[in-house]
């Protein structure tokens, strides 16, 4: 099996587990998984398709901008470039993007403030924050019609090798340096923001900040 076709199906296992979460209503989501460093490739799950079928149309390779490196019939998903900026920025090896009902609520809940911040809660160290008190800050950004502003603005919240992004009333995109670590930062994400919406139906008054 070559390289590709282990990624190919590495990221397919992961799509299916995602799936069985039902986090790819209505055909949302995209997934991705980098294939080479130099130069930069990676599969991008084809845009439009329902993400809880498995099927060989599945990705597609693209290259450092984002464009299929063969030729095909298949579209890129729409929100290729923002997983561009996570591998051109990184030494990420996959990103996941998902919308659910929590992360929607939670974007717009704390929209305002641009960020929603966590602390005292366990599963911080899915972020590699271990120390006592860790505060962990997932910043929460506009949902831009236009992909190129999306990506930009997306761009100014990379710095490390693994991370979070919440897109206001939109969903979730995360990355991390192995398919495990970024289903890890997703599903802690995921925790915190259902955690915290339980939180806040025993104080429906107060939209309090966590910290
Ligand atoms: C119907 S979801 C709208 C597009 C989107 O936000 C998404 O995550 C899926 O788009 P893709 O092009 O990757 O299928
Ligand atoms: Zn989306």
């Amino acid at each position: 099996m070559s390289l590709a076709e282990e990624k190919w199906k590495e990221l397919a296992d992961i799509k299916d587990e995602l799936a069985e979460r039902d986090w790819f209503m209505g055909t949302s989501g995209n997934l991705a998984i980098k294939v080479s460093d130099s130069p930069l490739q990676f599969l991008v799950t084809a845009s439009g398709k329902d993400k809880r079928k498995r099927t060989k149309e599945d990705f597609l390779l693209v290259d450092e901008i984002g464009r299929p490196v063969e030729e095909t019939h298949l579209k890129p998903s729409a929100e290729t470039l923002l997983h561009v900026e996570i591998y051109r920025k990184t030494k990420a090896g996959c990103s996941l993007h998902v919308h659910t009902i929590d992360n929607n609520v939670i974007s717009e809940i704390y929209g305002d403030q641009e960020a929603v911040t966590f602390k005292g809660q366990e599963l911080i160290k899915a972020f590699d924050k271990w120390e006592e008190d860790a505060v962990l800050r997932i910043p929460i950004i506009p949902n831009h019609a236009h992909i190129p502003t999306l990506a930009k603005c997306f761009s100014s919240h990379i710095s490390e090798d693994a991370g979070a992004v919440l897109i206001r009333n939109h969903g979730i995109t995360v990355w991390g340096k192995t398919s495990f670590e970024a289903k890890k930062v997703l599903e802690a994400s995921e925790f915190l923001f259902r955690y915290q919406l339980r939180l806040l139906e025993h104080k429906p008054y107060q939209l309090f900040k966590v910290v």
